[in-house]
C-alpha cells in the first residue's frame, strides 16, 4: 500500500498540495487529472522524494523516507517515467533497457520480452540519436517496464504518440495491472484514460476534488448541446448544463413515459442526442469552469 498522509507542499505562498491524504493499492491504475499547473507533477515528485513536503509524509509498505537506507529501498520499489532529455544519444535503446533492468535489479522480466511486447525490435539496436520523438517516448516507457518495479509513476506517457502507439501502450498498461503493478499516471488524454483507469483523481486548489471509481460509472444520462430550443423542451425535466454547454439529463430520475415523450420531441425537432455515462471529459468540464 502506498500512502500519502497529511501532505502539504507549497512553493512560497503557492500551496500546491494542501493536507492531501491518499491510499493506493497494488493492481490499480490511477489517473491524475487537472488543468496545467495544478499539481500533478508535484504530487508525483513528492512520492519520488524529489520534493519534500513541509508537512506529512509518503509511506510505501510501511517504509517512509527517513534515512538514506529507506530512500534507497523505496527507490528500488518505485520507478518514474524518464524524461526524453535523460536519454543518452550515443547509446542504443537496448543499452537503456539493460541499464534500467540492472539498476532496479530486475531478474524476472526479460528485456527481450519488453522489446517484443512494445514492438521495438526494428529500432532498439540503433543509437537513440536516430530516433523520432515517438520512438523515444516508447523507449522511455519500455525502460519503466524493464525495471519490473511494483510502483510505476507515469507523467504524460502518451505525449507525442500516434493513435497506434497510444493503443499499444494502453494494452501494455492493462498487462502491467494484471501483474499487480500500481500505476499512477498524469494524463490529459481523458478518453484514453477512461478506457483503462480504475480510479481517476481530479485535483484542484491543493485538494483532491473528486476520487472517481471509473469502473462503477453505471448511471446513464441523456446528453445534448444546450440551445434555446433544447432548454425549452427540457423545461419540465431535471438537468444540469456543463460549462462547455453540454446538457446532462439523468435518466434515473425520469419515468419511462416521460422519457419516451422527450426522445420523440427531440427527434421531431431534429436535435442530436446520446444516451451515455458521464465521461471523464464531461467531469473535467464540470469541475474546471
Ligand atoms: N520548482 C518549482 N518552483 C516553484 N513553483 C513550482 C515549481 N514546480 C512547480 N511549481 C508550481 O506548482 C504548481 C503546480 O505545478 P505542476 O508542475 O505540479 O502542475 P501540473 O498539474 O503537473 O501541470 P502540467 O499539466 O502543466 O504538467 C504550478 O503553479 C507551478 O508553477
Amino acid at each position: 500500500m502506498l500512502k500519502i498522509k497529511d501532505v502539504t507542499l507549497a512553493f512560497g505562498k503557492n500551496v500546491v498540495l494542501d493536507d492531501v491524504n491518499l491510499e493506493f493499492k497494488q493492481g490499480e491504475i490511477v489517473g491524475l487529472v487537472a488543468p496545467n499547473g495544478t499539481g500533478k507533477s508535484t504530487l508525483i515528485n513528492v512520492i519520488l522524494h524529489n520534493l519534500t513536503p513541509q508537512k506529512g509524509f509518503v509511506e510505501y509498505e510501511n517504509t517512509r523516507y527517513q534515512t538514506q537506507k529507506d530512500t534507497i529501498k523505496l527507490h528500488q520499489e518505485i520507478c518514474s517515467f524518464p524524461e526524453q532529455s535523460d536519454l543518452f544519444p550515443f547509446m542504443t535503446g537496448r543499452d537503456h533497457l539493460n541499464l534500467y533492468a540492472d539498476l532496479w535489479h530486475n531478474s524476472v522480466k526479460s528485456v527481450g520480452q519488453v522489446i517484443n511486447d512494445l514492438q521495438m525490435g526494428n529500432y532498439v539496436d540503433k543509437k537513440v540519436q536516430t530516433y523520432s520523438l515517438g520512438m523515444k517516448q516508447r523507449l522511455c516507457f519500455a525502460m519503466v517496464v524493464a525495471t519490473d518495479s511494483p510502483v510505476m509513476l507515469l507523467d504524460e506517457v502518451m505525449n507525442g504518440l500516434d493513435p497506434q502507439n497510444v493503443a499499444l501502450i494502453s494494452q501494455m498498461l492493462l498487462k502491467l495491472k494484471d501483474e499487480n503493478k500500481l500505476i499512477i499516471m498524469a494524463s490529459h488524454l481523458l478518453s484514453n484514460l477512461q478506457q483503462y483507469a480504475d480510479r481517476v483523481l481530479f485535483m484542484g486548489k491543493g485538494h483532491i476534488i473528486e476520487d472517481l471509481d471509473n469502473k462503477k460509472q453505471n448511471k446513464r444520462y441523456l446528453k445534448m448541446q444546450s440551445t434555446p430550443e433544447t432548454t425549452k423542451l427540457l423545461a419540465n425535466y431535471d438537468y444540469e448544463t456543463l460549462p462547455n454547454n453540454l446538457i446532462l439529463v439523468p435518466l434515473e430520475k425520469i419515468e419511462q413515459d416521460k422519457l419516451t415523450q422527450l426522445i420523440a420531441s427531440l427527434v421531431r425537432a431534429d436535435i442530436q442526442y446520446a444516451v451515455e455515462r458521464i465521461d471523464i471529459e464531461d467531469l473535467f468540464n464540470k469541475f474546471y469552469d
